[in-house]
């Protein structure tokens, strides 16, 4: 008789932990229903874009992640914590987890590069000496490509070097999720893909998780491990980009073929 063979590596296989669940969340404004009965879950090292129109719910859904809208039914968990059970503290102590890259970037343009990475690093808890400051700015810029730019003012800076500028902010405070907001719009394309391949560079050194809003087809393509296309408040349809590029349905075609 063959000697059996050793199982298969059921280690490999095993789905990576989820550190964002919306489990079955409605959100309605009046009679107006946003979101219905809405399901997705990021798991740890994935990047999952939403893909959906304009005012079908994005935003909404990413407030209702933050806490900063509370949902009708169905629940949100974020690295483990039932969203709608926390209280102010506790939720700002989760937050302090989130990375967030705005669409405007939010940078001060009172303050130098290193001043606003500095910022919101040192509303943390956590104290860091100047020396240790200095290098966390270096490293933080170094890993968006921009190592030099350290004492200089936003406004001298290209609207593709604010976008790095603003990830590295955001980088700086190590966060376990990174929501980003359409990060690829109002730049052209060639800075667009660069900053998408930013991210996948991120996402790979950091393994951190992301939730990506995004219009930008390239920059799904070029980001996305999966995309949940959000119609009519639902997750219609959820897959890698290639498969959902592949399928014939007309509401699932339609984002592909602009
Ligand atoms: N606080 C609110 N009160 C009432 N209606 C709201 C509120 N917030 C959002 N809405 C409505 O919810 C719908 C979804 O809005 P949302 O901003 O989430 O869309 P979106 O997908 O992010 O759009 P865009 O891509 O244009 O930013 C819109 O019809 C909007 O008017």
């Amino acid at each position: 008789m063959l000697p059996q063979a050793p199982p298969a590596t059921a280690k490999a296989s095993a789905p990576a932990e989820a550190v964002l669940t919306v489990d079955h969340v409605s959100k309605s404004f009046g009679d107006k229903h946003v979101l219905r009965d809405f399901t997705l879950t990021v798991r740890r090292g994935e990047n999952v874009v939403v893909l959906g129109k304009s005012g079908s719910g994005k935003s909404v859904l990413v407030k209702c992640i933050i806490g900063l809208l509370p949902v009708d039914e169905g629940s949100i968990t974020v690295l483990g914590q039932d969203v709608a059970a926390l209280d102010h503290e506790a939720m700002d102590r989760l937050r302090a987890k989130l990375g967030f890259l705005f669409q405007s970037n939010a940078l001060y343009d009172s303050m130098t590069v290193s001043e606003n990475l500095l910022f919101p690093l040192r509303r943390q808890w956590l104290a860091h000496t100047p020396a240790q400051e200095k290098d966390m700015v270096r490293q933080a810029l170094e890993d968006v490509g921009l190592a030099d730019t350290a004492d200089k003012m936003p406004a001298e800076l290209s609207g593709g070097m604010r976008k790095r500028i603003a990830l590295a902010r955001t980088l700086i405070l190590r966060p376990d999720i990174i929501l980003y907001d359409e990060p690829t719009t109002g730049l052209d394309p060639i800075t667009a893909r660069e900053i998408s391949g930013l991210l996948r560079e991120v996402q790979q050194k950091y393994n951190t998780s992301a939730l990506i809003i995004s219009h930008d087809m390239n920059c799904v393509r070029l980001t996305a491990d999966r995309v949940a296309l959000l119609v009519d408040g639902r997750c219609y349809a959820e897959g890698t980009y290639e498969e959902l590029e592949q399928q014939d349905d007309p509401q699932i075609h339609e984002f592909f073929a602009a």
